[in-house]
């Protein structure tokens, strides 16, 4: 018989509460603690998105970063970030986008991604989806051919996938 597959769902800690009242908060912290849980979700991960065959794998600040960096070592792609305004030195392209109040900005370096090649974005969560779609539209702007997004977690209830026009990988979806 195969070995039971492993319940990654048990290794998120739901924190209610944070970082404001109504919020649950799905902490990967518990998953990225576990030695064996964190393997076995970057395995399944790499499975995913290698199909893609991307030239880099990009994580968004700064969860993105724990997903992208290990897992553009097992597919053997470099690794680019795309961080919030201000931390990246040299030459930069930003875009800023609308938040439900105010408005936020996202740079990558000018010469991280060279127009054409194929990239794989990354992130912990998929929420509203407002972040992966500015993300999505700044590696555009850089001549990126973006050709898949993958994440740990999709917040289903948030329809974050219908603002983006890639296919998405999510490993574990919550529908509440
Ligand atoms: O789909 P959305 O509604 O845009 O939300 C998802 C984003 O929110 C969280 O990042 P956060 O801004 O909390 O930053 P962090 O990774 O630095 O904690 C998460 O890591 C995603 O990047
Ligand atoms: N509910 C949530 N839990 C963890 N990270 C998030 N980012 C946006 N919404 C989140």
């Amino acid at each position: 018989m195969a070995p039971a597959k492993l319940d990654l769902k048990q290794h998120i800690r739901h924190v209610p509460d944070f970082p404001k009242p109504g919020i649950l908060f799905y902490d990967i912290s518990t998953l990225l603690a576990h030695a064996g849980a964190w393997h076995e979700a970057l395995d399944r991960l790499a499975a995913a998105l290698a199909p893609y065959q991307p030239d880099l794998l990009v994580g968004i600040e700064s969860r993105g970063f724990l997903v992208a960096a290990p897992l553009a070592d097992r597919l053997g792609t470099g690794f680019v970030m795309i961080r919030k305004r201000g931390k990246l030195p040299g030459e930069v392209i930003r875009h800023a986008y609308d938040l439900e109040y105010g408005e936020d900005v996202i740079e990558i370096q000018a010469e991280a991604v060279q127009p054409g090649q194929r990239v794989v974005v990354l992130d912990d969560l998929l929420a509203t989806g407002g972040t992966m779609a500015a993300a999505v539209t700044l590696l555009e702007k850089v001549g990126a051919e973006v050709a898949a997004i993958g994440c740990l977690i999709e917040l289903t209830f948030l329809k974050g996938r219908e603002r983006l026009r890639v296919p998405v990988h999510a490993l574990l979806a919550y529908d509440n």
